[in-house]
């Protein structure tokens, strides 16, 4: 089998908060007619400068056709030549990356007739358990609006939550005691998520005021990077720390440092399924936990983290991903199903990926290009419009 054609194509979907995220979508194209499906989700994360489509799809063109898609490693090699690893979250090659190694599993498992859960390792679960987010607040209006979100996800199956700390620390614990208030022990809060917004000691005064309330661990409270900071504060918190893995020389580092006790994999940040599982087993080895991130994806992104999600032993904590659940749409005939505070898997029956893409819905979405448009880097952080 040999690939003959790429095509990207830019989606802009608004979430319920009003806040629009530009996703990209890649078909891989083959001589076997079977074609493969891939997102390089969330581009609308900082820094503030822009993919130029046209071009990223000549160069994928040039890198892809004519290659066999079974080459999935000599293929991650190229890719990882042309797009490197960065010590940064939001690096765009990553997010390039992981659309087309996503692409990659789903046209090979539809030419084998299999899922892709067949292809990397089966399936210890048939279902993710998952939180819904709630968008950091910055002003003392927003806490009610937030427990509106509660209610009615709570309503829709959600009983966990997580909370965005950090810019108003008086409007972040009103929420939680509102919350205890409320619901008592009816609905969780997982983690409290600095997102690198604080030096550790800061973030270290905020979490003991915060955590008189039930949470089960922090996220990312010292700068990006800052590993001995994350040690720190995590020598001091009895709650588990969990970060996000985006680079495997990070990860590296967290492990020397000794910084955290879960790592937050997801395809996205390390660049797709084939990087995410070897930061997962390199989690195994160094014996931390792990747990399912997001940059909140549409269904064919959510879709490849669940099968990546249902191979891991270590999964030991509740996980994030419920981005069909946070946009007003999707491109897909059989968007992602959520059930009790659920991700469910796509029947194994189903090959590749299990989605099929509505063109009704893509032309509704569709965007000419990922330009900016004027939002700030507040709306950036909090994900409101
Ligand atoms: O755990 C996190 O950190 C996130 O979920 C990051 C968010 O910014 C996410 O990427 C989003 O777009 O909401
Ligand atoms: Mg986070
Ligand atoms: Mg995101």
């Amino acid at each position: 089998m040999k690939i003959t054609d790429v095509k990207l194509t830019a989606i802009g979907m608004p979430r319920l908060t009003g806040f629009v995220n530009k996703h990209v979508m890649i078909q891989l194209l083959t001589d076997e007619g079977v074609d493969g499906i891939g997102e390089m989700s969330d581009f609308s994360h900082l820094p503030k400068y822009t993919i130029d489509i046209v071009d990223l799809e000549r160069t994928l063109q040039q890198l892809l056709i004519g290659q066999n898609p079974f080459n999935i490693a000599s293929i991650n090699l190229d890719l990882s030549n042309n797009f490197p690893e960065a010590m940064y979250y939001y690096e765009k090659g990553s997010f390039v990356r992981n659309g087309v190694d996503t692409a990659l599993y789903d046209v090979c498992a539809k030419f084998l007739g299999v899922s892709v859960s067949d292809f990397i390792g089966g399936r210890l679960r048939e279902k993710i358990k998952v939180c819904y987010p709630i968008f950091r607040h910055r002003f003392m209006e927003e806490v009610e609006e937030n427990i509106e979100v509660v209610r009615k996800q709570f309503e829709k199956g959600f009983d966990v939550f997580r909370l965005y700390v950090s810019k108003n620390e008086e409007a972040d614990e009103q929420f939680l005691y509102r919350i205890n208030e409320e619901f008592g022990g009816k609905v969780k809060i997982k983690s409290l998520d600095f997102s690198h917004l604080l030096d550790w000691k800061q973030a270290w005064r905020i979490a003991k005021r915060l955590t008189k309330y039930p949470v089960d661990l922090i996220e990312s409270p010292a700068y990006r990077n800052d590993f001995e900071g994350l040690r720190n504060f995590r020598m001091k918190c009895d709650l588990p720390v969990s970060e996000h893995v985006w680079s495997l020389r990070q990860q590296l580092e967290m492990i020397k440092h000794d910084s955290v006790d879960i790592f937050n994999v997801s395809p996205i940040f390390i660049g797709g399924i084939t990087s995410a599982r070897k930061a997962a087993e390199t989690a195994e080895v160094a014996g931390k936990s792990l747990l399912l991130g997001t940059t909140q994806e549409l269904s064919i992104g959510t879709t490849a983290m669940a099968y990546f999600g249902a191979a891991l032993g270590n999964l030991d904590y509740i996980s994030d991903p419920t981005g069909p659940e946070l946009y007003v749409g999707d491109i897909v005939k059989n968007k992602v199903k959520y059930r009790d505070g659920y991700l469910y898997l796509p029947d194994r029956k189903s090959t590749g990926l299990g989605m099929e893409i509505d063109w009704g819905l893509v032309d509704k979405y569709r965007i000419k290009d990922l330009s900016w448009e004027d939002v700030t880097v507040h709306q950036l952080q909090d994900r409101t419009s």
